[in-house]
């Protein structure tokens, strides 16, 4: 039936006539028309994705909900662990169903965000898989997300081309690609120019369901060789989220009428409570699963925010907190041997380095940590992992082919029996390391610059010399946040000061000061640093942490057609 939905926004009806999307009942479109988008944004394509959302939404709800609550225990003071009840979970003698021989072997897989020419050079640069980001490494604008929608179609359909005019060069495909993963939005994160049922749709159901609409045929034919499409799952906090996905994805194979566990994914374990949920997270999705992956930095973000009402655990410096760490090895660890006793990938995170065109010998440097990365990476036991940028892909490769030899991955033959040893004390671990003046400046400094391209439209920026997205950002911020909070004493540099607000405004002044001379005054003032400026200073001064730093950005970027900006 044809109607006003709740919140009395026109419907199907009404939508049809002039330059409007063709929408079925109870969703409207509140974003921009353009040609393109509606051949993304069908009437049938939409009404799965409502579907979605009508089957899912209070098991959504419910889910955050329950984040919630597991806050609200930490904040009290407890902390993460094994779940009791799920010990036979745990100690259980499953396996995952057979990794799909497409993605058999996946020793470095690039990731970057659903940007035409990116996804094209991505695709063409050697690596093994290419993750392309509606995540970390995107700014969700509609322009972006309808975009990238567009380009994975064509990248899939094997027509999409680009062409540079500025150097008259056109990109295209070559014979041999990577196998594409599409990375959806977190579970936290609304669409707010979808409505469904007067309600924003979930980011990621919309992400999902749009690609997997359009695609799945397709991809199965070529890319896939059979199964597929091929996701990752970031920032899950617990197996009740994974059990969703998984219900998401029969109902998805149930909708295309192929075979259940074609859609396969790799889950990132980026959240400290996930970490005590690895096994449950592969059970729950054991017909679906092809791995879990170290995001790092969303891991070092989360146990900042878990730990957000435990002065003993504060950080040091967000450069000292790599992988060396007890608690970071630890996590790799306990990854590498849950994976493989359950049959599938365990990948490696990111490094943050990137190449350095100006100077060949920072550039040399930088690949040197990279390379050192790495090895500890396939030396632990990782069957691959994941690279920011083209220019790092020959060396990584190199090291695993080095260590790896032709075998696709080390899942039968690197088995970590021991890291079950590993304990609760052993993935808390606090981390080592001292606080600095510098550090302050530098989260400061990052996040406000950060900020600033996320809202006009870029998600993933180089700053001095390292990649920088929505997961590092938020260590920038919560870091920020922790040490104001707790007035700690930067005892690194000899100074002993102590965080105070007072100490924080006068940062933010001179960081400010420093990034205008850096990039030039015309930038600065064409630029959204005051108003990136405005948002992380109240974002590392509010007395409750916000959850997320994207969330409240997103309602600076949303722009509803055709009324102009709204808020959520
Ligand atoms: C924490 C996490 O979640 S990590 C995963 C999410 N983050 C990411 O995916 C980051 C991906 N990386 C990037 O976005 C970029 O590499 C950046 C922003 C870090 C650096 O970008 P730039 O400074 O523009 O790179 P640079 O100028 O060196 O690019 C050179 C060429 O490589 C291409 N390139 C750079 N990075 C990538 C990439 N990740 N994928 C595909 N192509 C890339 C550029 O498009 C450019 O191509 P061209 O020569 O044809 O014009
Ligand atoms: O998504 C990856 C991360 O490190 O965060
Ligand atoms: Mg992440």
């Amino acid at each position: 039936m044809m109607g006003l939905g709740s919140n009395g926004y026109a419907s199907s009806m009404t939508r049809k006539i002039g330059r409007t999307y063709d929408v079925p009942d109870g969703v409207d479109i509140r974003g921009r028309y353009d040609e393109e988008f509606a051949k993304i944004l069908t009437k049938d394509a939409l009404q799965f994705v409502a579907e979605l959302q009508r089957e899912f939404r209070n098991r959504i709800k419910y889910a955050l909900e329950c984040r919630k609550e597991a806050k609200r225990r930490y904040n009290e003071g407890a902390l993460p662990g094994f779940d009791p009840v799920t010990k036979y979970v745990r100690e259980g003698d499953w396996v995952c169903a057979p990794v799909p021989p497409a993605v058999a072997d996946r020793k470095v897989e690039i990731t970057g965000p659903v940007e035409r020419k990116m996804i094209i050079n991505a695709l063409n640069s050697g690596a093994k898989v290419f993750m392309s980001d509606f995540e970390d490494a995107l700014s969700p604008t509609w322009e972006n997300l309808m975009r990238g929608q567009v380009n994975l179609k064509d990248a899939v359909d094997g027509t999409i081309s680009f062409h540079d005019q500025s150097r008259n060069r056109v990109y295209k495909l070559n014979e041999q690609t990577a196998k594409l993963f599409v990375r959806p939005r977190g579970w936290h994160l609304p669409e707010s120019h979808i409505l469904i049922d007067g309600e924003p749709a979930t980011g990621c159901l919309v992400d999902f369901g749009l690609y997997f609409y359009h695609n799945h045929a397709n991809f199965r034919r070529t890319q896939g060789a059979g199964s597929g499409p091929f996701f990752y799952l970031p920032k899950m906090e617990h197996s009740r989220e994974a059990k969703i996905w998984n219900c998401v994805f029969e109902r998805a194979e149930k909708m295309a009428g192929i075979e259940r566990g074609s859609i396969r994914a790799t889950v990132l374990i980026e959240t400290l409570p996930a970490v005590f949920q690895m096994d449950e997270i592969l059970y729950e999705l054991r017909d679906h699963s092809v791995g879990l992956n170290c995001g790092r930095w969303d891991y070092i973000f989360s146990y900042v925010k878990t730990f957000q009402a435990h002065p003993d655990r504060l950080l040091p410096d967000r450069v000292q907190v790599g992988m060396a760490q007890h608690f970071m090895r630890s996590y790799s660890d306990l990854l590498i041997r849950t994976c493989h006793r359950r049959g599938v990938h365990a990948m490696g995170g990111m490094a943050a380095q990137i190449p350095i065109r100006d100077d060949p010998v920072a550039n040399e440097a930088a690949l040197d940590l990279v390379r050192k990365d790495k090895l500890r990476e396939v030396r632990a036991g990782h069957d691959g992992t994941w690279a920011a940028h083209p220019g790092l892909i020959p060396a990584i490769m190199e090291v695993f082919n080095n260590n790896m030899g032709n075998a696709p991955n080390q899942i039968q033959t690197m088995k970590r029996e021991e890291a079950a040893n590993l304990t609760e004390d052993d993935l808390l671990q606090r981390p080592r390391g001292v606080r600095t003046m510098e550090g302050l400046r530098l989260n400061t400094r990052v996040g406000i610059q950060y900020l600033a391209a996320w809202l006009t439209g870029t998600g993933s920026v180089p700053l001095y010399n390292l990649m920088e997205d929505a997961a590092t950002a938020e260590i920038s911020r919560v870091q920020n946040w922790q040490w104001l909070k707790y007035r700690v004493v930067l005892d690194g540099d000899g100074l002993g000061v102590k965080v105070s607000l007072d100490l924080f405004g006068r940062v933010v002044e001179e960081e400010m000061a420093r990034i205008e001379r850096e990039i030039g005054r015309e930038r600065f003032k064409k630029g959204m640093y005051k108003e990136a400026c405005n948002l992380f200073t109240r974002q590392c001064t509010t007395p409750n942490l916000d959850d997320f730093l994207t969330l409240d950005a997103y309602n600076h970027i949303v722009v509803h057609h055709p009324r102009g900006s709204s808020r959520l």
